[in-house]
Protein backbone atom coordinates (compact mmCIF):
# COMPACT_ATOMS: atom_id res chain seq x y z
CA UNK A 1 0.00 0.00 0.00
CA UNK A 2 1.03 3.54 -1.03
CA UNK A 3 1.50 6.25 1.47
CA UNK A 4 -0.36 9.05 1.16
CA UNK A 5 0.38 11.21 3.73
CA UNK A 6 4.05 13.23 4.28
CA UNK A 7 5.48 11.79 7.50
CA UNK A 8 8.18 14.57 7.75
CA UNK A 9 7.84 18.77 7.61
CA UNK A 10 10.34 18.30 4.56
CA UNK A 11 7.55 15.57 2.93
CA UNK A 12 4.88 18.34 3.53
CA UNK A 13 6.83 20.81 2.21
CA UNK A 14 8.22 19.25 -0.70
CA UNK A 15 4.30 17.77 -1.13
CA UNK A 16 3.18 21.38 -1.18
CA UNK A 17 5.64 22.62 -3.74
CA UNK A 18 4.96 19.71 -6.23
CA UNK A 19 1.27 19.54 -5.46
CA UNK A 20 1.37 23.28 -7.35
CA UNK A 21 3.87 22.13 -9.79
CA UNK A 22 2.10 19.23 -10.59
CA UNK A 23 -1.10 20.72 -11.19
CA UNK A 24 0.96 23.36 -13.64
CA UNK A 25 3.73 21.94 -15.08
CA UNK A 26 6.12 24.15 -17.13
CA UNK A 27 5.85 22.96 -20.19
CA UNK A 28 9.31 23.13 -22.13
CA UNK A 29 10.77 22.21 -25.48
CA UNK A 30 14.18 20.89 -25.32
CA UNK A 31 16.93 22.13 -28.66
CA UNK A 32 19.67 20.01 -28.91
CA UNK A 33 22.41 21.61 -30.72
CA UNK A 34 25.64 19.89 -32.85
CA UNK A 35 26.98 18.57 -35.42
CA UNK A 36 25.45 15.17 -35.55
CA UNK A 37 27.99 14.12 -37.87
CA UNK A 38 26.61 11.31 -37.99
CA UNK A 39 23.57 11.57 -35.53
CA UNK A 40 23.82 8.51 -33.19
CA UNK A 41 21.36 6.15 -31.18
CA UNK A 42 23.04 8.40 -28.09
CA UNK A 43 21.99 11.73 -29.33
CA UNK A 44 18.60 10.32 -29.37
CA UNK A 45 18.55 8.39 -26.36
CA UNK A 46 19.73 11.86 -24.57
CA UNK A 47 16.21 13.12 -25.42
CA UNK A 48 14.85 10.20 -23.82
CA UNK A 49 16.70 10.42 -20.88
CA UNK A 50 15.80 14.33 -20.39
CA UNK A 51 12.29 13.90 -21.06
CA UNK A 52 11.86 10.74 -18.26
CA UNK A 53 13.97 12.78 -16.14
CA UNK A 54 12.06 16.07 -16.39
CA UNK A 55 8.48 14.23 -16.08
CA UNK A 56 9.90 12.42 -13.34
CA UNK A 57 10.64 15.83 -11.20
CA UNK A 58 6.63 16.45 -11.83
CA UNK A 59 7.73 20.15 -12.56
CA UNK A 60 8.15 20.06 -15.94
CA UNK A 61 6.17 18.81 -18.97
CA UNK A 62 8.18 18.34 -22.14
CA UNK A 63 6.27 18.84 -25.27
CA UNK A 64 8.48 18.97 -27.95
CA UNK A 65 12.15 17.76 -28.85
CA UNK A 66 14.26 19.80 -31.83
CA UNK A 67 17.58 19.32 -32.99
CA UNK A 68 19.48 21.81 -34.73
CA UNK A 69 22.76 20.41 -36.45
CA UNK A 70 25.47 23.60 -36.90
CA UNK A 71 25.52 24.88 -40.30
CA UNK A 72 28.60 24.50 -42.58
CA UNK A 73 30.35 27.23 -41.62
CA UNK A 74 31.05 25.65 -38.16
CA UNK A 75 34.20 24.09 -40.66
CA UNK A 76 35.04 21.43 -37.61
CA UNK A 77 37.30 19.07 -38.86
CA UNK A 78 35.44 16.25 -40.47
CA UNK A 79 32.17 18.13 -40.86
CA UNK A 80 30.13 16.38 -43.63
CA UNK A 81 27.99 19.02 -45.78
CA UNK A 82 24.55 19.81 -44.05
CA UNK A 83 22.63 18.44 -46.48
CA UNK A 84 23.90 14.69 -45.89
CA UNK A 85 24.04 15.18 -41.92
CA UNK A 86 20.41 16.75 -42.34
CA UNK A 87 19.12 13.66 -44.32
CA UNK A 88 20.75 11.37 -42.22
CA UNK A 89 19.07 13.14 -39.01
CA UNK A 90 15.55 13.14 -40.61
CA UNK A 91 15.89 9.17 -41.42
CA UNK A 92 16.95 8.62 -37.54
CA UNK A 93 14.02 10.61 -36.48
CA UNK A 94 11.35 8.72 -38.00
CA UNK A 95 11.70 6.25 -35.06
CA UNK A 96 10.79 9.28 -32.84
CA UNK A 97 7.18 10.48 -32.54
CA UNK A 98 8.01 13.79 -30.46
CA UNK A 99 11.84 15.11 -31.59
CA UNK A 100 11.79 17.13 -35.09
CA UNK A 101 14.67 18.39 -36.55
CA UNK A 102 14.97 21.94 -37.53
CA UNK A 103 17.15 23.10 -40.42
CA UNK A 104 17.28 26.88 -39.49
CA UNK A 105 20.32 27.08 -38.35
CA UNK A 106 22.26 25.07 -41.08
CA UNK A 107 20.86 27.05 -43.53
CA UNK A 108 22.81 29.59 -42.05
CA UNK A 109 25.70 30.53 -44.22
CA UNK A 110 27.89 31.27 -41.22
CA UNK A 111 27.52 30.01 -37.77
CA UNK A 112 25.47 31.14 -35.18
CA UNK A 113 26.34 31.12 -31.72
CA UNK A 114 24.11 28.46 -29.31
CA UNK A 115 22.49 31.53 -27.43
CA UNK A 116 21.31 32.80 -31.07
CA UNK A 117 19.88 29.49 -31.51
CA UNK A 118 18.11 29.57 -28.97
CA UNK A 119 16.72 32.77 -28.44
CA UNK A 120 15.59 32.15 -32.13
CA UNK A 121 13.79 28.61 -31.01
CA UNK A 122 12.17 30.71 -27.93
CA UNK A 123 10.68 33.25 -30.32
CA UNK A 124 9.33 30.69 -33.04
CA UNK A 125 7.35 28.34 -30.07
CA UNK A 126 6.31 31.84 -28.55
CA UNK A 127 4.73 32.67 -31.52
CA UNK A 128 3.23 28.90 -32.35
CA UNK A 129 1.99 29.00 -28.78
CA UNK A 130 0.85 32.71 -29.36
CA UNK A 131 -1.35 31.37 -32.56
CA UNK A 132 -2.87 28.14 -30.52
CA UNK A 133 -4.01 29.84 -27.55
CA UNK A 134 -5.26 33.08 -29.65
CA UNK A 135 -8.79 31.25 -31.74
CA UNK A 136 -10.21 29.67 -28.96
CA UNK A 137 -9.37 30.38 -25.45
CA UNK A 138 -11.17 28.18 -23.20
CA UNK A 139 -13.73 29.53 -20.06
CA UNK A 140 -10.94 28.67 -17.64
CA UNK A 141 -7.96 30.53 -19.64
CA UNK A 142 -10.22 33.57 -20.41
CA UNK A 143 -10.90 33.97 -16.66
CA UNK A 144 -7.59 33.53 -16.25
CA UNK A 145 -6.20 36.01 -18.97
CA UNK A 146 -8.81 38.47 -17.30
CA UNK A 147 -7.62 38.10 -13.77
CA UNK A 148 -3.53 38.52 -15.22
CA UNK A 149 -5.41 41.79 -17.20
CA UNK A 150 -6.56 42.99 -14.18
CA UNK A 151 -3.88 42.74 -11.64
CA UNK A 152 -1.04 43.04 -13.86
CA UNK A 153 -1.09 46.62 -13.47
CA UNK A 154 2.27 48.39 -13.25
CA UNK A 155 1.37 50.39 -10.38
CA UNK A 156 -0.77 47.66 -8.46
CA UNK A 157 2.15 45.33 -8.62
CA UNK A 158 4.09 45.88 -5.59
CA UNK A 159 0.53 46.24 -3.47
CA UNK A 160 -0.47 42.51 -4.77
CA UNK A 161 -0.78 40.15 -2.48
CA UNK A 162 0.93 36.76 -2.82
CA UNK A 163 -2.12 34.97 -3.81
CA UNK A 164 -2.41 37.56 -6.64
CA UNK A 165 0.84 36.59 -7.75
CA UNK A 166 0.25 33.15 -7.50
CA UNK A 167 -2.30 33.17 -9.92
CA UNK A 168 -0.37 35.58 -12.25
CA UNK A 169 2.40 33.23 -12.41
CA UNK A 170 -0.05 30.04 -12.73
CA UNK A 171 -1.89 31.93 -15.56
CA UNK A 172 0.99 32.71 -17.28
CA UNK A 173 3.09 29.37 -16.97
CA UNK A 174 0.18 27.63 -18.29
CA UNK A 175 0.80 29.37 -22.02
CA UNK A 176 4.12 29.84 -22.17
CA UNK A 177 6.70 27.42 -23.40
CA UNK A 178 9.93 27.72 -22.30
CA UNK A 179 13.46 26.30 -24.55
CA UNK A 180 15.68 24.66 -23.18
CA UNK A 181 19.16 23.34 -23.75
CA UNK A 182 20.24 19.99 -23.65
CA UNK A 183 23.48 18.70 -24.43
CA UNK A 184 26.06 16.10 -22.87
CA UNK A 185 28.26 16.79 -20.32
CA UNK A 186 31.16 17.66 -22.53
CA UNK A 187 28.92 20.66 -23.82
CA UNK A 188 28.27 22.07 -20.65
CA UNK A 189 32.52 21.72 -19.67
CA UNK A 190 33.80 23.50 -23.14
CA UNK A 191 31.91 26.51 -21.19
CA UNK A 192 35.15 26.47 -19.66
CA UNK A 193 37.53 26.62 -22.77
CA UNK A 194 39.01 29.77 -23.07
CA UNK A 195 37.66 31.99 -25.90
CA UNK A 196 34.86 29.48 -27.17
CA UNK A 197 32.18 31.19 -25.14
CA UNK A 198 31.41 34.64 -24.73
CA UNK A 199 30.35 35.67 -20.87
CA UNK A 200 27.31 36.91 -22.08
CA UNK A 201 26.22 33.99 -23.90
CA UNK A 202 26.96 31.85 -21.10
CA UNK A 203 24.88 33.46 -18.97
CA UNK A 204 22.20 33.93 -21.02
CA UNK A 205 21.63 30.05 -21.92
CA UNK A 206 22.23 29.28 -18.12
CA UNK A 207 20.35 32.63 -16.74
CA UNK A 208 17.36 33.33 -19.44
CA UNK A 209 16.97 29.65 -20.71
CA UNK A 210 18.29 26.66 -18.72
CA UNK A 211 20.12 23.76 -19.52
CA UNK A 212 19.58 20.09 -19.35
CA UNK A 213 22.75 17.99 -18.97
CA UNK A 214 23.59 14.70 -19.48
CA UNK A 215 26.32 13.27 -17.22
CA UNK A 216 29.04 11.44 -19.60
CA UNK A 217 32.27 9.21 -19.19
CA UNK A 218 35.21 11.00 -18.28
CA UNK A 219 33.12 14.40 -17.15
CA UNK A 220 32.02 15.95 -14.12
CA UNK A 221 29.48 18.55 -14.42
CA UNK A 222 28.29 18.54 -10.93
CA UNK A 223 32.33 20.00 -9.82
CA UNK A 224 32.69 22.06 -13.14
CA UNK A 225 29.11 23.87 -12.14
CA UNK A 226 30.73 24.39 -7.91
CA UNK A 227 34.26 25.82 -9.74
CA UNK A 228 31.98 27.98 -12.17
CA UNK A 229 30.65 31.54 -10.65
CA UNK A 230 28.11 32.19 -13.41
CA UNK A 231 27.17 28.43 -13.42
CA UNK A 232 26.66 28.47 -9.57
CA UNK A 233 24.98 31.55 -9.96
CA UNK A 234 22.12 29.89 -12.29
CA UNK A 235 22.23 26.43 -11.03
CA UNK A 236 18.63 26.30 -10.38
CA UNK A 237 18.32 26.62 -14.09
CA UNK A 238 20.85 23.47 -14.36
CA UNK A 239 19.49 20.11 -14.44
CA UNK A 240 22.02 17.33 -14.32
CA UNK A 241 20.90 14.15 -15.19
CA UNK A 242 22.93 11.48 -14.32
CA UNK A 243 22.65 8.59 -16.82
CA UNK A 244 23.76 4.97 -14.77
CA UNK A 245 23.27 3.09 -18.49
CA UNK A 246 26.37 4.33 -19.62
CA UNK A 247 26.80 4.65 -23.60
CA UNK A 248 29.75 6.47 -24.70
CA UNK A 249 28.88 6.52 -28.59
CA UNK A 250 29.95 9.34 -30.09
CA UNK A 251 30.03 10.73 -33.84
CA UNK A 252 34.23 10.85 -33.43
CA UNK A 253 34.21 7.35 -32.44
CA UNK A 254 32.40 6.42 -35.09
CA UNK A 255 33.85 7.90 -37.81
CA UNK A 256 37.22 5.94 -36.74
CA UNK A 257 35.31 2.80 -36.44
CA UNK A 258 33.92 3.36 -40.07
CA UNK A 259 37.41 4.84 -41.61
CA UNK A 260 38.77 1.53 -39.72
CA UNK A 261 36.38 -0.74 -41.35
CA UNK A 262 34.72 -1.50 -38.39
CA UNK A 263 31.02 -2.60 -37.60
CA UNK A 264 28.97 0.29 -36.40
CA UNK A 265 26.11 -1.40 -35.96
CA UNK A 266 23.51 -1.38 -33.33
CA UNK A 267 25.08 2.13 -32.73
CA UNK A 268 23.39 4.23 -35.06
CA UNK A 269 19.88 3.74 -36.71
CA UNK A 270 19.97 1.53 -39.52
CA UNK A 271 18.40 3.43 -41.73
CA UNK A 272 21.54 6.11 -41.04
CA UNK A 273 23.79 3.15 -41.53
CA UNK A 274 22.42 2.64 -45.22
CA UNK A 275 22.28 6.08 -46.34
CA UNK A 276 26.34 6.05 -45.16
CA UNK A 277 26.78 3.40 -47.49
CA UNK A 278 24.93 4.56 -50.43
CA UNK A 279 26.73 7.43 -50.39
CA UNK A 280 30.19 6.31 -49.61
CA UNK A 281 30.47 8.58 -46.86
CA UNK A 282 33.05 8.41 -44.03
CA UNK A 283 35.22 6.45 -46.23
CA UNK A 284 32.67 3.34 -45.82
CA UNK A 285 34.10 1.94 -49.44
CA UNK A 286 36.53 -0.62 -47.00
CA UNK A 287 33.62 -1.62 -44.60
CA UNK A 288 33.03 -4.90 -45.20
CA UNK A 289 30.10 -4.64 -42.36
CA UNK A 290 28.27 -2.38 -44.56
CA UNK A 291 29.36 -3.00 -48.07
CA UNK A 292 28.54 -7.04 -47.54
CA UNK A 293 25.07 -6.63 -45.89
CA UNK A 294 22.28 -6.81 -47.93
CA UNK A 295 20.61 -3.35 -47.09
CA UNK A 296 17.86 -2.65 -44.48
CA UNK A 297 14.16 -3.12 -46.02
CA UNK A 298 13.98 0.64 -45.15
CA UNK A 299 16.58 1.20 -47.57
CA UNK A 300 14.93 2.35 -50.31
CA UNK A 301 14.02 5.13 -48.01
CA UNK A 302 17.78 5.89 -47.48
CA UNK A 303 17.62 8.76 -50.55
CA UNK A 304 15.52 11.33 -48.37
CA UNK A 305 13.44 14.29 -49.96
CA UNK A 306 14.63 17.23 -47.51
CA UNK A 307 14.22 20.53 -49.96
CA UNK A 308 17.79 22.66 -49.53
CA UNK A 309 17.32 25.99 -50.35
CA UNK A 310 20.73 26.36 -50.08
CA UNK A 311 23.24 23.72 -51.35
CA UNK A 312 22.46 21.16 -53.81
CA UNK A 313 21.77 18.92 -51.37
CA UNK A 314 22.62 15.32 -51.37
CA UNK A 315 24.14 13.13 -54.21
CA UNK A 316 21.76 10.12 -55.47
CA UNK A 317 22.27 6.73 -54.46
CA UNK A 318 25.29 5.79 -56.81
CA UNK A 319 27.00 9.35 -56.90
CA UNK A 320 30.67 9.43 -55.42
CA UNK A 321 30.55 12.94 -52.78
CA UNK A 322 33.93 14.41 -53.01
CA UNK A 323 35.63 13.98 -50.20
CA UNK A 324 37.90 16.45 -48.12
CA UNK A 325 41.78 14.81 -48.43
CA UNK A 326 42.13 16.28 -45.00
CA UNK A 327 39.50 13.69 -44.41
CA UNK A 328 41.82 10.29 -44.68
CA UNK A 329 44.93 10.23 -41.74
CA UNK A 330 44.17 13.47 -40.08
CA UNK A 331 43.63 11.61 -36.54
CA UNK A 332 47.53 11.41 -35.12
CA UNK A 333 46.09 8.31 -33.74
CA UNK A 334 44.62 6.41 -36.81
CA UNK A 335 47.11 4.33 -38.97
CA UNK A 336 46.80 4.07 -42.67
CA UNK A 337 43.51 3.71 -44.00
CA UNK A 338 42.53 0.03 -44.14
CA UNK A 339 43.84 -1.89 -47.11
CA UNK A 340 40.71 -3.11 -49.34
CA UNK A 341 38.94 -5.81 -47.55
CA UNK A 342 38.89 -9.05 -49.94
CA UNK A 343 35.70 -9.49 -48.71
CA UNK A 344 34.62 -6.46 -50.34
CA UNK A 345 31.48 -6.42 -52.62
CA UNK A 346 30.44 -3.05 -53.42
CA UNK A 347 27.04 -3.48 -52.41
CA UNK A 348 25.16 -0.65 -54.64
CA UNK A 349 24.01 -2.01 -57.57
CA UNK A 350 21.73 -5.08 -57.39
CA UNK A 351 24.68 -8.26 -57.92
CA UNK A 352 22.56 -11.36 -58.78
CA UNK A 353 25.09 -13.55 -57.98
CA UNK A 354 26.24 -12.69 -55.02
CA UNK A 355 22.62 -12.82 -53.66
CA UNK A 356 21.97 -16.09 -55.30
CA UNK A 357 25.39 -17.00 -53.11
CA UNK A 358 23.83 -15.89 -50.01
CA UNK A 359 20.25 -16.97 -50.25
CA UNK A 360 21.26 -20.48 -50.55
CA UNK A 361 23.41 -20.17 -47.33
CA UNK A 362 20.11 -19.50 -45.46
CA UNK A 363 18.77 -22.05 -43.20
CA UNK A 364 15.53 -22.27 -42.94
CA UNK A 365 14.90 -23.02 -38.90
CA UNK A 366 11.35 -24.63 -37.99
CA UNK A 367 10.56 -23.17 -34.86
CA UNK A 368 7.78 -25.30 -32.38
CA UNK A 369 4.87 -22.50 -32.15
CA UNK A 370 6.16 -22.18 -28.58
CA UNK A 371 9.34 -20.66 -29.21
CA UNK A 372 7.77 -18.01 -31.54
CA UNK A 373 7.18 -15.65 -28.90
N1 LIG B 1 27.32 9.60 -25.45
C1 LIG B 1 26.82 10.79 -25.14
N2 LIG B 1 26.40 11.06 -23.90
C2 LIG B 1 25.89 12.28 -23.58
N3 LIG B 1 25.78 13.30 -24.48
C3 LIG B 1 26.18 13.09 -25.73
C4 LIG B 1 26.72 11.82 -26.14
N4 LIG B 1 27.05 11.90 -27.47
C5 LIG B 1 26.73 13.16 -27.85
N5 LIG B 1 26.23 13.88 -26.83
C6 LIG B 1 25.79 15.27 -26.84
O1 LIG B 1 25.05 15.49 -28.04
C7 LIG B 1 25.16 16.86 -28.42
C8 LIG B 1 25.47 16.99 -29.89
O2 LIG B 1 26.58 16.18 -30.14
P1 LIG B 1 27.74 16.40 -31.21
O3 LIG B 1 27.29 15.77 -32.46
O4 LIG B 1 28.20 17.81 -31.31
O5 LIG B 1 28.79 15.62 -30.35
P2 LIG B 1 29.49 14.23 -30.47
O6 LIG B 1 28.61 13.07 -30.76
O7 LIG B 1 30.31 14.19 -29.21
O8 LIG B 1 30.32 14.53 -31.78
P3 LIG B 1 31.86 14.58 -32.07
O9 LIG B 1 32.40 13.27 -31.56
O10 LIG B 1 31.89 14.73 -33.56
O11 LIG B 1 32.39 15.78 -31.31
C9 LIG B 1 26.24 17.47 -27.51
O12 LIG B 1 25.58 18.19 -26.49
C10 LIG B 1 26.94 16.27 -26.93
O13 LIG B 1 27.45 16.53 -25.64
N1 LIG C 1 29.98 30.24 -28.45
C1 LIG C 1 29.09 29.36 -28.80
O1 LIG C 1 27.93 29.62 -28.94
C2 LIG C 1 29.57 27.95 -29.08
C3 LIG C 1 30.90 27.59 -28.95
C4 LIG C 1 31.26 26.27 -29.23
C5 LIG C 1 30.31 25.36 -29.64
N2 LIG C 1 29.02 25.76 -29.76
C6 LIG C 1 28.00 24.81 -30.21
O2 LIG C 1 28.12 23.59 -29.54
C7 LIG C 1 27.64 22.54 -30.36
C8 LIG C 1 28.52 21.34 -30.28
O3 LIG C 1 29.73 21.60 -30.81
P1 LIG C 1 30.82 20.41 -31.04
O4 LIG C 1 30.26 19.49 -32.09
O5 LIG C 1 32.04 21.14 -31.49
O6 LIG C 1 30.98 19.72 -29.72
C9 LIG C 1 27.48 23.15 -31.76
O7 LIG C 1 26.11 23.32 -31.98
C10 LIG C 1 28.15 24.50 -31.68
O8 LIG C 1 27.51 25.50 -32.46
C11 LIG C 1 28.64 27.02 -29.49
Amino acid sequence: MTDEFPSTTEDAAARSDSEDTMSNPTKCVLLACGSFNPVTNMHLRMFEIARDALHRTQKFSVVKGIISPVSDGYGKKDLLPASHRCEMLKLALKSSNWINMDTWECEQSKWTETAKVLKYHQSKVDRESNMRSKPAPTKKRRKDLRNVQINSNDNDYDDMSVDDHNAINAALKKDSVSVRLLCGADLLESFGTPGLWADKDIEEIVGKYGLVCITREGSDPRKFIYESDVLSKYQENIIIVTEWIFNDISSTKIRRALRRGESVKYLLQDVVIDYIRANHLYGVEDNKYINDIIPSPVAENAVSDVQWPNSEGPSSEYEEVPRSPKRINEDPFDGPPSPKSPRHVPCMGPDLGSLVRRVRNVRIIAYAPETCV
